[in-house]
């Protein structure tokens, strides 16, 4: 008996498994876009509307308190819909949240918005995470992770680059605003695409049902090995150091150096957009921009990098080291910016990159979905806590001097439990160090 050929677009094959990496990633493109247009936006916000620094600060907290309790709480909803239907609610709330903000006529409704939106918008990065490890599991992990981190920061840059250009162009910030709620629109209309090949391809490759995404299963927690909680406060201490500070980074370009928020330059919409791009280091957003891109371009090299070589922990190691000089250099110096946001872009490669495809290698296949729901639970506390700090320490002492210490000493931290990761590693037999073929996903590990 002949057997019929698979054809190209066949869900056993590569392409229909990048295919679906596209949309899933394009999944995310409006919250990450609508997530920094706050801090892309916050000069005009802070004078419109007449906020102060902590508040802007507190809108991002907003974001992660509300992610804190649907990570915690949401685990039945998953249970009842799976994750098509859960992505899709959370896609609409993201949505709706986006929207919210954009009409905003003041901190409390702003707040509100942001509330809606970050328990959509970290749901959605968790069951991204979950069905990025179903799809790629035992093949292009880490390559995987990368493109999907690629796509994502296509969001960010775009929000640094475009939004105070938006909102100059069309004399308001609603617009600006309005741009990113019909982003998420776009990542809803993604959101339906990747949910019809998901369910085509677990029909044809009979596909254990997805499980839910992100359920805390509290008993779960003790079974947990010492390399996972290196992970996750690595992930916490690492990601407080990176988005707090780009939170309100444009506004230190712009008060420190005197960099302006959007460049002088006449013509149409586009020349426009296109002259801020291409001149990305002359305003504050763009220099803010700088760590991001470089994560963008560098995602999937270094993803396909940690696939074949391993050394997981050494690169968080790596990434952790450079972000201290980075963040003090920027506190205590009036050098030029620019490198100092380059070396951290260095670090914003290595440690992702590294770091989000090692939890499927040092927990139990079972327990993924409640190790990705608990880390980015625990990495949003750091992320509701530190910018509501950095903008309180900058409103009170009128210099982002101190706030950069704080980075930095958190920089320090990550470094602490990197290599602490890296002892714990070498105890359970050097997983996360293994290069392709070498590294097992850690099935057999057990608590100490
Ligand atoms: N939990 C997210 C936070 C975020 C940033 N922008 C939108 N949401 C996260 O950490 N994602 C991983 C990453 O490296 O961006």
């Amino acid at each position: 008996m002949t057997s019929e050929p698979l054809g190209v677009f066949h869900p056993s094959g590569r392409f229909y498994r990048f295919t679906i990496l596209i949309f899933i990633s394009l999944l995310v493109l409006g919250s990450y876009f609508a997530y920094d247009s706050i801090g892309a936006l916050e000069n005009t916000l802070m004078a419109e509307l007449h906020l102060d620094r902590s508040t802007i600060g507190s809108l991002y907290t907003a974001y992660s308190v509300a992610a804190i309790a649907i990570v915690f709480f949401g685990g039945m909803l998953y249970d009842k819909l799976g994750p098509r239907k859960a992505s899709l609610l959370f896609s609409v709330l993201v949505f709706l949240g986006a929207v919210i903000v954009a009409v905003a006529k003041g901190k409390w409704m702003l707040i509100f918005g942001r509330l809606i939106f970050g328990a959509g918008s970290e749901s959605l990065i968790v069951v991204q995470s979950a069905i990025i490890s179903r799809w790629f599991k035992g093949k292009e992990m880490a390559m995987a992770f990368g493109i999907a981190l690629t796509l994502s920061r296509v969001g960010t840059v775009f929000s640094f680059n475009t939004e105070e250009l938006i909102a100059d162009h069309f004399h308001s910030f609603r617009v600006a605003l309005w741009a990113a709620a019909l982003l998420c629109l776009f990542s809803v209309l993604c959101n339906l695409v990747f949910i019809a090949m998901d369910r085509h391809g677990e029909k044809v490759l009979s596909l254990q049902k997805a499980e839910a995404g992100d359920k805390i299963v509290f008993s779960d927690l003790k079974k947990f090995t010492s390399s996972y909680w290196f992970v996750v406060l690595l992930c916490v201490t690492f990601y407080s150091a990176i988005f707090p500070f780009t939170a309100l980074s444009s506004d230190m370009f712009h008060d420190k150096w005197g960099i302006p928020n959007v460049t002088a330059m006449s013509g149409g919409f586009l020349t426009k957009v296109f002259y801020n791009f291409t001149h990305m280091f002359n305003t504050a957003p763009g220099i803010t921009s700088i760590t991001i891109a470089a994560s963008m371009i560098f995602a999937p090299f270094a993803g396909g990098l940690v696939d074949r070589i391993g050394r997981r922990a050494s690169l968080m190691v790596v990434g952790a080291l450079i972000m201290i000089p980075a963040h003090l250099l920027l506190g205590v110096t009036h050098w030029n910016p620019i490198p100092m946001m380059a070396l951290l872009g260095v670090a914003f490669v290595l440690v992702p990159a590294a770091m989000w495809p090692s939890v499927p290698l040092v927990v139990e296949e079972k327990r993924v979905g409640t190790a990705f729901g608990l880390m980015t639970a625990i990495q949003n506390g750091g992320l509701a806590l530190f910018p509501l700090l950095n903008g309180w320490l900058r409103d009170k002492t009128g210099t982002y001097t101190s706030t950069q210490i704080m980075f930095s000493g958190l920089g320090a931290a990550g470094l602490l439990f990197a290599f602490l990761l890296l002892r714990a590693d070498k105890r359970h037999g050097g997983v996360l160090e293994a290069g392709s073929g070498a590294g097992s996903r850690g099935t057999e590990l057990q608590p100490e």
